[in-house]
Parts: C-alpha cells; structure tokens; sequence
C-alpha cells in the first residue's frame, strides 16, 4: 500500500511551500502536547500499520488517518487536507470516476493528485486562516495525519497555524471576547483516520464554553465513552483553564445566552493545552482504559462501511466478523454507469455518467404530467363529474365526452383516471353508462380476471355499481399507465402533419380502393418488421397468460390495447364477460374455448391490418390482397403466421405461435435486457440521490430551527451546533479570497461519508473562527439520529 502511495504521489512534499508548511508542527517542545504527539509517532511507527483497510492491530492514534496522502513520505509531516477542500475546484462537477476510494484516501479529484490536492488545500487553508485573522492569532489548522508507512513517516502530526503571534495570550483572549461580528466560515476536513482507543473526539478550541449546562458535546462525549471522570486537574494543568469558565464568546449571533456545545468538563483521559492562543483537546496517554468513542448507535455493526479495527468500534458490534476486504470507511458512493451501459448509450460523454438519458427523462416527465393533470373550470362543467365515485376521487376524463358506443359492446362507456381515497394511487375507471348487472354470478369471472397478472394485460382490480353519475353505471378499476394510447390512435390515425392532403400514388403498395389505400398512407409507412413481431410476441404473452387461467380476452381489437412506451398492454379484460353474461348459462365458462378460438383470429385480423396499415385490410374482400402485401414486403414467416391465424378449420393455440416467432424472441429478449441494464443503472444513480435527499432533509429540519419544546437555543447547542458547523463546512465554505467555495463532489462526498457513518474526522470551525471541532462522521451522523429523532418524538 505504501509503495503503491509512494508511486502515486512522490511529489506532494515538494509540493508544498515551506512558509505554509512549517516542518515542524508549531508546539514547543517542552509541551506535554509535543510529548503526547512524539508518543503517538512513536507507537505508530512501532504499530507499523500498513494495510490501508485497517485490518492490523495499531492502536492509539496509529490507525488515524489512513487516508493521508501526505503521510506517507515524510515523518511529521504537516496539515494535510482533505482533497475534498481544494479551491481549485470551484467549477468542477462530481466526479463519479475518481470518487473517494476504498483504500486510503485516494481521491484524486478532478485529475488533482490526493497529494497535490492535499497540498494545495492546505495552502489555501493556511492563507485563508492568515487572512482570516486580524490582529488576534487563531486556530486555523489543525490536521491530524497518520502513514501506511511506519518506518520513514509521520504518525501523527498536528499543525496549528497562527498569522500573528505577537499578541499575548491574555489579550488575545480579550479580544477573542470581544469579537462580535461573524466572519467568514473557515472549515477544513481532516483527512480520513480510524478512531481508535486512544482517540476520543478532540475539541480543539480557542473559545470556552461559557455555559457548562449547554454543553450536551461533552455530554454525548460521555455518553459514548466509558470514560467519566470530569477531571478537575485537567483544567489545572492547563495554562488556560480559566477560558473553560466562559470567557471566550460563543459563535456570534449563534449561541444565544452565551450558551456552547464546547465541552466544559472533559474525560479523564482527554487532556487539554493551550498553544498559541488556541487549546488543544487530545487523549492522554492511558489510552489502554480508553473505551472507543464511537457509540454503538453511531456504528452500525451490519454496515460495510464500518471497519473492524481491533478496538476501534463499539463493543456491540460483531466487527471482527467483517471480512477486511469489505472494509470501507468513506461511504456510499455510486461507482459511475457500467461499461456496457456507457457502450449503449447514445452519448458516451462524461454527462452521461451523471444524468440520466434525455429519452428516458422525458418520458418519465411526460408520464408525471399526464398522471397530474386536473380539468380547469371548462373542461370541467363539460364533464360534469361528482367529486366522488365509490372510493375514487379526482376523476379526470381519459377521452372525449361524446363517444361513439363501441360496436362490440353495445352500451355508452367512457374512461377515466382517478384516484383512491385512502391510498392515494391512480387508477383507471372504465364506465359503462346505465348498465344493471343482472346477475351476480358473473362475479366469478371478475374474481378469475383479478387473479390474472401479466405484464401485457392491464389489471382488473375492482368492479362496482354506482349511482354517482346519476344513472346507473357499472365501473370496472383497472391499473393505470399514464401516457398510453391505444393501437387505433398509435398506428391507424392519420398523421397530422399530412395537413389534410396525402398524395394518393404515394406509398409501398395499392392492393386496395383509392379510398382505403388513402387511409392506409394517410396512416404513416409500413412500420418495420421488428415493430410488428415485438407488438405480436407481447400480444400472444398476453393473450398466452389470459388463455391459460381459463379466459378469453373477447374484444382484441386496436381500440381495446394500449400501448404505453414500447409495452403493449390487454386494456379492457373482463368488460364483455360482465355484458355478454347469460344468467342463464349453467356454466359461464362453457364457451370459453370457442371465444379463445375467435381471440386467435381477430390476432390474426389484427396483425394483418398492422402490416398493412390499414383497418380496411381485413375486410373480407381485401384479405387476400393483403396477405399479397404481407408477401411482399415482410418475411415468410410473418405471412405465415397470419394464415396460420386466418385457418379457422383446424383448433389453435397460442403455443403453436411459438414457432413461427422463432428466434425473435431473443433479439426481444435481448433487446429487454439491454433494457433492464440501462435502468439498473439509472436506479443506481437515483437511489443514491435518494439517500442523500433523505439525509438532507434531516439535516435541514434541525439546522436553524427557531424552536423545540420551548427551547430556542435548541438548534444551535450541544449536538445540533456540531450540526450546524458541519452545514456551514458543507454549504457555507469559502475560498481564501472569500469566495463561495461551491463544489458538488465536496457535498455528495461529506454526506456520504456522514450517511455511512465514517470513521474518517472533520474539521469543523466555528463561525468566529476560534473554536476548532474534530469530530468523526460517525459522531456527527451520531448527532444526526438523536436530535431527529428527539424531533421525531416530539412530532409524535
Ligand atoms: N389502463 C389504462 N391506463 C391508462 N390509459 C388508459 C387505460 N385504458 C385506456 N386508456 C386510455 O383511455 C383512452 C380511452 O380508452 P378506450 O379504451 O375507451 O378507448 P377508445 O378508443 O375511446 O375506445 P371506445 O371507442 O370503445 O371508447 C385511450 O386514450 C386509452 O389509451
């Protein structure tokens, strides 16, 4: 792993500028900070800790920070940043093909090296915390880093950055009192470690916690730790134990009451010094007693993205168990499309990894609209419709309100869209108007058409009388599919763009009257014969399906199909079944097999008039001609396939179809499967924004609420300010210049990370600039789940 680092970044030491980056870390030696951080060089280089999934048995501070880049080569090396915070990369667009990696914090970005791209943050971090501080030194750079190479690299380094110096501590801490107006927010992520026993969550701050009952930190602190003791000598040993008091002012405008999530009283073994102005939180060196700080709520055991450090996770959690390969500290991300995916697509540019395809979108746009639409005030007293049918409402008229009386089933009916009152899902209401149900028995039938499923049959779900349109109707439900059109509309309705004139000598073939053949160009041209063998294949699947629970499909006509993209679909099962019931007949079904014999023909007529086009083409006298055309213009088989339907003689199936589709199923198989392939994909994509939606709005709900439970400091205290400063490292951070820092990759990567809980920590600075959090992900995503669900508690 080292050497693969080493290969991969040899430059990133050079790269950086030595005014920036100090070789040493900026603590006296003399401090026991510099002896704590010698220790953990030491233990670390010992440790020798080399795989970067985490999978030896360092301990302390050794398995920190795998993720550095800039730890391999050097020891003591200085604030490496994550390369998630480079300036440079202000226009950038996520990055799915660099993401952050399993292994150790590779993540070049946007074509940066992770080493040059640390490099460069750290600088831009340096000279941000330059600029950023006026006459009054302050924290800006804390990094806490660790190597995969124990023999040549620094362990751990801590760098602390200050523009003046020259300030006493005193007044700086005057000052620092003073200072009312917010600036700019200066947040850096530390690069990735694994939080191991030694490494309690580090406060690193330049502000005290004015108020020790508003300091729920320090409480969940302790609540995730074993280790209680809120050590008093701690502060004693600190030259800067009176800032514990409060003397430092909470982020401005942020805090109300002077209120701080910074710990007041701190775990036995966290020790704390004040360097230059600015106090350091850090484990001491009994870090043997040290219980992980990571709760067990925060690290979910089942989770891949957990490590299994010895130590390093709740005691809960069966971690060991996980394999190290699936080791994965960073988070979710989604992987970018798959090859052959990419080799589908149209366009194999870098977008398509990204968005999905414009066909696609489309589609699903349309398919919401038409799904959303309601009547305006015209169309409505047109209708006239009650709000309320059964337990339907929202009905909106799928067709024209005069209609001709379909010839097959004798009686007035009309198509609706509308929705159920309790689920809320859409349906389809087909209406039959002022028609009285005879007899009940037909109910068998309804019950056998609602057990039949198939994906080329529209589903029957309910069938009920109503008096709500004011006479007597029957209403059968069936599911709805936004956007379909029937077979009629699709293929057998003059396009309009002929502008009302078709040249009538215009076209493949004239086998029939000018007037029919008029029709048929009218129509648009012979459609390939791909089209007519998919359209063939999912009408006998469908009709297979229907035959085979006992039924016949009665009306296939091209009125009574629907196709709704490329998928055609039996849209009016079950309507003749409950008409043309005989109360009478002993056995419904009795003529099933000569309805069944009758569905193959009218397949058969269908198919015909398809390949030519033409309704008119099936009209007896025309058959013959238009098998002639079918002759000419298509395969053997298609034409056989149609006189075989056409035979009335001898007793069909649709099983005997098979054969005549032969290898065609295939190509249609194959075609579905690209198909599923290329939506796999997209559900890939979009379950990640899903995830990420979801996580927002959690974060959104507490951030910034003015109020919970009579308490308006809720949102800015304890584990929510953590929140909040990790919402202004998210959204709010800033160039050097002071620029919006606006990069999509930082965002989807951090949330990322927070979603899975990583072990990785970030820098979260307070608006004032003198507090200084490092918190794991894992606490924050910690934070996330108990102030949600204190809200969820309350909501309920
Ligand atoms: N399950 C469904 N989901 C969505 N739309 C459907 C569904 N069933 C039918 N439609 C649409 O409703 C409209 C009317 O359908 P219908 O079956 O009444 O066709 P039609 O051409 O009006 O036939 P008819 O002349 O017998 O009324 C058509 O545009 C059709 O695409």
């Amino acid at each position: 792993m080292s050497t693969f680092l080493n290969n991969f970044f040899p430059a990133d030491t050079a790269a950086m500028d030595p005014i920036f980056f100090s070789p040493t870390n900026g603590i006296p030696s003399e401090s026991k900070l510099a002896t704590y951080m010698n220790r953990q060089n030491v233990a670390t280089t010992t440790t020798g800790y080399v795989n970067g999934n985490g999978n030896g048995n360092g301990n302390g501070f050794s398995l920190l920070n795998l993720d550095s880049p800039l730890a391999v080569n050097k020891k003591s090396q200085v604030t490496p940043q994550s390369p998630e915070f480079i300036p440079a990369r202000i226009n950038s667009s996520p990055n799915f093909y660099a993401p952050y990696h399993m292994n150790n914090g590779l993540n070049g970005v946007n074509g940066l090296t992770a080493a040059a791209a640390a490099a460069a943050a750290a600088a831009a971090a340096t000279v941000a915390a330059t600029q950023s501080t006026s006459s009054v030194a302050a924290a800006a750079s804390v990094s806490i880093s660790k190597t995969v190479n124990g023999s040549n690299s620094s362990i751990l380094s801590m760098q602390k950055t200050t523009s003046v110096s020259t300030v006493s501590q005193q007044q700086q801490q005057q000052q620092q009192q003073q200072q009312q107006q917010p600036q700019k927010q200066q947040s850096q992520a530390t690069t990735g470690g694994s939080g191991t026993n030694s490494s309690a969550p580090i406060a690193i701050s330049g502000s005290a916690p004015p108020n020790p009952a508003a300091a729920p930190f320090v409480s969940s602190m302790s609540q995730q730790t074993p280790l209680k003791a809120r050590n008093a000598m701690m502060r004693q040993d600190s030259p800067t134990a009176a800032l514990i008091g409060g003397e430092k002012s909470p982020p401005h405008g942020m805090t109300p009451h002077g209120a701080s999530p910074i710990p007041t009283t701190l775990p036995a073994s966290v020790h704390q010094e004040n360097v230059g102005g600015t106090i350091y939180f850090y484990p001491t060196g009994n870090g043997a007693n040290n219980q992980p700080v990571v709760n067990s709520v925060v690290v979910d055991a089942a989770h891949p993205a957990h490590p299994a450090h010895h130590g390093v996770v709740n005691a809960v959690a069966p971690l060991s168990a996980v394999p190290p390969q699936l080791m994965y500290a960073g988070g979710h991300v989604y992987p970018g499309p798959a090859s052959n995916v990419i080799a589908m697509q149209p366009k194999t540019q870098l977008e398509s990894a990204f968005f999905m395809p414009d066909e696609l979108r489309s589609d699903l746009l349309a398919r919401n609209e038409i799904s959303n639409l309601i009547m305006d005030a015209a169309e409505a007293a047109q209708h006239a419709l009650p709000l309320e049918v059964d337990n339907y409402h929202a009905l909106y008229p799928l067709e024209p309100p005069v209609q001709p009386m379909h010839t097959k089933l004798t009686l007035p009916a009309s198509t609706y869209r509308a929705t159920h009152n309790s689920t809320g899902f859409k349906y389809c209401l087909r209406r039959l108007h002022g028609f009285r149900l005879q007899s009940t028995k037909c109910m068998t039938l309804v019950e056998m058409w609602k057990k039949l499923q198939h994906t080329n049959v529209v589903q029957l779900r309910e069938v009920f009388t109503t008096k709500a349109f004011g006479d007597n109707s029957l209403v059968l439900v069936y599911d709805y599919y936004p956007g379909s059109q029937t077979l009629l509309a699709k293929y057998f309705t003059p396009t309009p763009d002929t502008n009302g004139y078709t040249d009538p000598f215009q076209g493949e073939a004239r086998p029939f009257s000018h007037k029919s053949n008029l029709q048929r160009t009218n129509n648009g041209p012979l459609l390939p014969e791909s089209t007519i063998w998919s359209i063939i294949m999912q009408l006998t699947a469908g009709l297979r399906a229907i035959h085979q629970a006992g039924l016949a499909c009665k009306i296939l006509d091209p009125t009574k199909i629907i196709v709704t993209g490329k998928r055609v679909r039996f849209s009016s099962c079950c309507v003749s079944d409950i008409t043309q019931f005989d109360p009478n007949a002993a056995n419904p079904l009795a003529l099933v097999n000569m309805h069944q014999q009758d569905d193959l023909t009218a397949l058969g007529r269908l198919v015909l008039a398809l390949a030519c086009r033409c309704l008119q083409s099936v009209q007896r006298d025309n058959v013959q001609s238009s098998i002639d055309m079918v002759t000419r213009n298509y395969s053997t088989d298609l034409r056989n396939f149609i006189v075989y339907l056409f035979t009335t003689n001898n007793r069909r199936t649709v099983t005997d179809l098979m054969p005549m589709i032969g290898a065609r199923f295939y190509t249609q198989l194959d075609a579905l499967q690209a198909q599923v392939d290329m939506q796999d994909d997209e559900l890939a994509k979009e379950m990640e924004n899903g995830r990420l939606y979801r996580i927002l709005v959690k974060l959104n709900s507490i951030n910034e609420r003015p109020d919970f439970n009579l308490d308006c400091t809720w949102s800015e205290t304890g584990d929510r300010y953590m929140l909040k400063l990790f919402r202004d490292f998210l959204f709010h951070s800033v160039t050097e210049d002071g620029r919006p820092w606006l990069d999509h990759a930082h965002i989807v990567q951090c949330l990322n990370k927070l979603d899975a809980g990583s072990i990785e920590r970030v820098q979260l600075m307070s608006r004032d600039e003198q507090s200084v959090l490092i918190v794991s992900y894992a606490e924050l995503k910690n934070c996330l789940e108990n102030a949600f669900s204190e809200l969820m508690s309350a909501a309920n």
